[in-house]
């Protein structure tokens, strides 16, 4: 059709956003009629009108990192390549939160990976990492980050080389340290959106994109609202599906359909606790407990 373009979402405020084309120009857009909220990373067909222009289209979406909780969800991002969910030495983590937005993310089938900063606090940090030991152990990537002193910083790097990440964490451990350190014109990037959209509040409250290089080829993709990651869209019955941990496991239950809960014979549970140097399958206590909490959350889901 005439005069349409192809583009793709770099901020959304309520619903109007702010898009870019392939040569990095940036245009305010309005959806055209009753249509479905874009989310940031959607590539959209829009159409110019006077210095502003209407979406028409959002394309098919490779992937959506949403949270769901009983009276709404949330959606995060659309087309990513990668989670990253940034936690520090301190304040100590919640290793339920942290599951939860792997869970989301595995649904998916985005890949993710853990950063843990605040490498410099020594003894808290060294407590933090070893939590982390059954996510490493899972294959889940985990990275050390020390970013007072720009510890692992190259490797942080080299990880989002190429991609497009979205970025996670519970407030105080760093995030917009990162961003800020990361991309050098963050502020100015800020400033402009916010004027665009109009919101007359700081962007950190709405998500956003920067481009990490001038080649515009990795991005950061920066997201409140980590806390409360609602999972109402899974099924109890996919979890353990979902839980590399637990996946390994899978296969050697006496009934098809176990849940792993209280079913004889089950060939999960059969490994929960036991140690990691004699049984390449164990399942860290912690983690297990986690599954059973979830089951038990998302099978008495009600729904309205
Ligand atoms: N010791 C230490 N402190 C750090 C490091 N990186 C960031 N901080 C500190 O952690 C605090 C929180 O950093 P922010 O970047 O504001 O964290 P945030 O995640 O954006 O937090 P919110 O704004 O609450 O969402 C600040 O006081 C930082 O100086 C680090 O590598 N080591
Ligand atoms: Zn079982």
């Amino acid at each position: 059709m005439g005069g349409t373009r192809l583009a793709r979402v770099v901020a959304a405020h309520g619903r109007h956003c702010l898009v870019e084309d392939e040569s990095g120009q940036r245009t305010l857009c309005h959806p055209r009629g009753k249509k479905s909220a874009v989310v940031v990373g959607d590539i959209v067909a829009w159409q110019p009108s006077g210095d502003e222009g209407s979406i028409e289209r959002i394309e098919t979406r490779r992937n959506l990192f949403y949270r769901q909780d009983e009276m709404r969800t949330k959606a995060f991002a659309a087309n990513l390549d990668q989670v990253l969910i940034l936690l520090a030495a301190e304040p100590v983590f919640s290793e339920a939160q942290l599951t939860r937005a792997l869970l989301a993310a595995e649904a998916e089938g985005i890949s993710a990976c853990i950063v843990l900063n605040k490498q410099d606090l020594g003894g808290p940090f060294d407590q933090a990492w070893a939590r982390l030991e059954p996510y490493r152990r899972m294959g889940t990537p985990v990275l050390p980050l020390g970013l007072h002193d720009g510890h692992g910083l190259d490797a942080l790097r080299q990880r989002l080389t190429g991609r497009h990440t979205l970025v996670l964490g519970p407030s105080g451990v760093g995030k917009s340290t990162l961003v800020n350190r990361l991309v050098p014109e963050a502020g100015a990037q800020t400033g402009e959106i916010s004027r665009a959209l109009n919101t007359g509040r700081h962007t950190t409250t709405a998500t956003t994109w920067y481009w990490l290089e001038p080649a515009r080829e990795s991005a950061l993709i920066d997201s409140p609202g980590f806390q409360e990651f609602g999972l109402h869209h899974l099924e109890a019955e996919r979890l353990a599906q979902l839980m590399p941990d637990l996946r390994a496991a899978l296969g050697d239950c006496r009934f098809y359909n176990c849940t792993h809960r209280h079913e004889p014979g089950c060939g999960v549970r059969a490994h929960v606790g036991a140690d990691p140097s004699v049984d390449p399958l164990a399942i860290d206590q912690n983690r297990y407990r986690l599954y059973d909490e979830l089951f038990d959350e998302l099978s008495n889901k009600r729904t309205y």
